[in-house]
């Protein structure tokens, strides 16, 4: 039987078919190659599994091809990762400008991570109701920013209620994870997307009840319009991945669509004559504060939030 992995425990899977959920195994070996990982599967993962009649569980045997996925690496042991999600079809920063003000140098650095996973990013600006109409201007500018690079842009308020329709068209039957800063709003705004809070709650508590660890893994639920919505506790951003320097350009999208124009093949877009990158900065083409997060990731400053 083929079926989605829509929770996991590190040892237990939640398997959920078209008509059940089942608990299942694992057997044998799920290995990504070149990385080694603490955990073999992760929700969003498509996997087969026969089930095992007289307990009622299931052993899973295949794991379906990704077509994406999201890591972490492992707090101790450097060399390993954990794989927080798979098959994403979207993913969600919440952020502010209000307090606690998201800086753009994090939002940058989320956009670059899901580039490099190939993952479409959106941005969702909260606390729409704190805005005065200067402040609202300053939003509009912000947006622009990454608008215009590609990345849309909503406003919301959780706490009011405003604009979550178009929140809920745009997630609409897919796989959407939902990540932000502490303090942004990300729970209220799921509690909106997620009306059926004690459905929720009591999920967490029956399996707490098996004496599983659930905090620590990326939790998956079904939308009431059709798709899954990825919550991240303890993940405030999306996985820490390396990214060779002569890459990273290409993960900013208004200098990948410019740097063949640069004179050199191997321009960093630093200091070199000819960069159509550095020409791009200078006629207000490439905001700043893009360039200086480009910077500031190439020279590895990765402490700044
Ligand atoms: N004014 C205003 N306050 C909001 C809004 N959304 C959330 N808040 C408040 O912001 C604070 C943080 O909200 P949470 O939903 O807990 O934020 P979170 O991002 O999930 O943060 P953690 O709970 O720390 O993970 C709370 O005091 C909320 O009441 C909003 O749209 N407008
Ligand atoms: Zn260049």
């Amino acid at each position: 039987m083929q079926g989605l992995v829509i929770k996991s425990t590190g040892s237990w899977y939640q398997v959920k078919t078209a008509d059940s959920v089942v608990d299942c195994r694992i057997k044998g070996k799920f290995r990504i190659k070149g990385i080694t990982t603490t955990n073999p599967l992760a929700v969003g993962d498509v996997v087969d599994f026969e089930m095992e009649p007289e307990q009622g569980t299931g052993v899973i045997t295949t794991l379906r091809p990704r077509k994406n996925y999201i890591i972490r690496k492992a707090v101790n042991l450097s060399k390993q990762a954990q794989i927080i999600a798979a098959n994403l079809d979207l993913a969600v920063l919440v952020v502010t400008l209000a307090s606690p003000r998201t800086s753009l140098g994090f939002i940058d650095r989320f956009l670059v991570t899901a580039e490099a996973y190939d993952v479409p990013a959106v941005l969702i600006f909260n606390k729409l109701d704190l805005f005065s109409d200067e402040g609202l201007e300053i939003l509009a500018e912000y947006q622009a920013i990454y608008q215009n690079i590609g990345y849309p842009c909503y406003s919301v308020s959780a706490k009011e209620g405003t604009h979550i329709d178009s929140i809920q068209e745009l997630i609409k039957d897919k796989v959407t994870l939902f990540s932000g800063h502490s303090g942004v709003g990300k729970s209220s705004l799921i509690n909106r997307l997620l009306p059926d809070l004690e459905l929720r709650t009591h999920q967490i508590s029956d399996w707490s009840d098996k004496g599983m660890h659930t905090t620590t893994f990326a939790e998956m639920f079904e939308l009431p319009q059709g798709g899954y919505l990825i919550d991240t506790p303890g993940i405030r951003e999306l996985g820490v991945i390396d990214i060779e320097k002569q890459e990273l350009g290409h993960f900013f999208p208004e200098m990948r669509e410019r740097m063949n124009q640069c004179r050199f093949n191997n321009c960093r877009h630093i200091n070199e004559p000819g960069c159509a990158v550095l020409e791009a900065v200078e006629n207000e083409g490439i905001a700043l504060s893009r360039y200086d997060s480009y910077l500031s990731i190439y020279n590895g400053n990765d402490t700044r939030a």
